[in-house]
């Protein structure tokens, strides 16, 4: 499959008022065509400055992008026509027009021939499930019904490539899912798609690459099970536990995540060096209580991802 994308030794330096600040320090990557691309990464990690770049909103301070066989230096007007985005939260909107108005206006912004308008309208607002609301006046929807309204806004010029910048932000768990399948059946239809994400679960639904990036860099980059089965060296159990003491700490043992159910018992998820058995870990774990239940587990991507970003990988 040929690439999308294709990313060598990007840099951004921003000035900031205590001085310069490097938000990218040479990333690099691919994206091949149809794939959904993940960028992982917590805050401030350079998520948003790699999307504005590679969208053609901001200038990198040096490095190249090449995009649809287009060099973003020299040739961002064919690049802009091929590609659109939605950053997640996006306000600007004008809320005293219909779904139908808004959209007739981002048409004619793109040079959708006039023939074909109202039908790619009709079936956009139908795709992201807007059809009944299309006589309504956006100021009276939904945060939900705003971002599948700036998903159909993002699909007018039929893009090659869209770019998500966490598009399920402030979502609730329903609407959430109703946008990722949006996204799945764009993946469906061929659409490369960049998606930036901080919630796990989506990004391992979604994507065939995922890249984590902190401090500016790439840390790791493969498919969602590669980076389950090849990146996490210690065997995950999930159990709960009547404990007897109050401090407990097992060594060898590592609490991912710790849940108090009632009083002394307690929910863990742990992490232990791959040489330990069951037996052996319910021998150990013994030792701090009585033991409710107790199961291996597969290694999610939140356990790789925490493990990456506090470079204990
Ligand atoms: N216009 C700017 N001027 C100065 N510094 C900036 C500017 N934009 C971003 N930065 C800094 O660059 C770094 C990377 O920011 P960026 O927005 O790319 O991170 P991010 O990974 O998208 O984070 P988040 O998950 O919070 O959106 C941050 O430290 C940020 O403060």
């Amino acid at each position: 499959m040929k690439n999308a994308i294709i990313v060598k030794n990007l840099y951004r330096i921003y000035s900031q008022k205590k001085g310069k600040f490097n938000a990218l320090k040479g990333i690099n990557f691919s994206v091949k065509e149809g794939e959904v691309f993940g960028l992982l990464g917590p805050n401030g990690a350079g998520k948003t400055t790699t999307t504005k770049i590679l969208t053609t909103l901001l200038k990198p301070t040096s490095g190249s992008v090449n995009i649809l066989g287009f060099d973003i230096d020299k040739h961002k007007n064919e690049i802009r026509k091929q590609i659109n985005f939605v950053f997640g939260g996006e306000k600007g909107v004008y809320g005293r027009l219909t779904p139908v108005q808004y959209l007739i206006y981002f048409s004619c912004l793109y040079k959708v021939p006039s023939t074909i308008r109202k039908k790619l309208i009709f079936e956009l607002l139908e795709l992201v499930g807007l059809d009944e609301h299309k006589e309504r006046e956006i100021y009276t929807f939904s945060k939900g019904m705003l971002q599948r309204l700036h998903i159909a806004r993002s699909l007018i010029n039929d893009p090659k490539i869209l770019f998500l910048d966490e598009p399920t932000i402030g979502l609730d768990p329903i609407i959430a899912q109703e946008v990722r399948d949006i996204i799945q059946n764009l993946k469906r239809k061929g659409t490369t798609i960049i998606l930036t994400t901080h919630y796990m679960k989506e990004a391992d639904e979604l994507c065939d690459t995922i890249a984590i990036i902190n401090e500016g860099q790439i840390k790791a980059i493969d498919s969602p099970e590669n980076l389950k089965n090849n990146y996490f060296l210690d065997k995950i159990y999930e159990c709960t536990i009547l404990l007897k003491f109050e401090n407990y700490e097992i060594p060898q043992f590592k609490f991912l995540q710790i849940t108090t159910l009632d009083n002394t018992l307690m929910k863990f998820r742990i992490a232990v060096s791959k040489e330990l058995d069951y037996l052996a870990v319910k021998r150990k774990l013994s030792e701090i209580g009585e033991i409710v239940s107790l199961e291996q587990t597969k290694t999610s991507l939140e356990d790789v991802y925490i493990k990456i970003i506090k470079g204990e990988i």
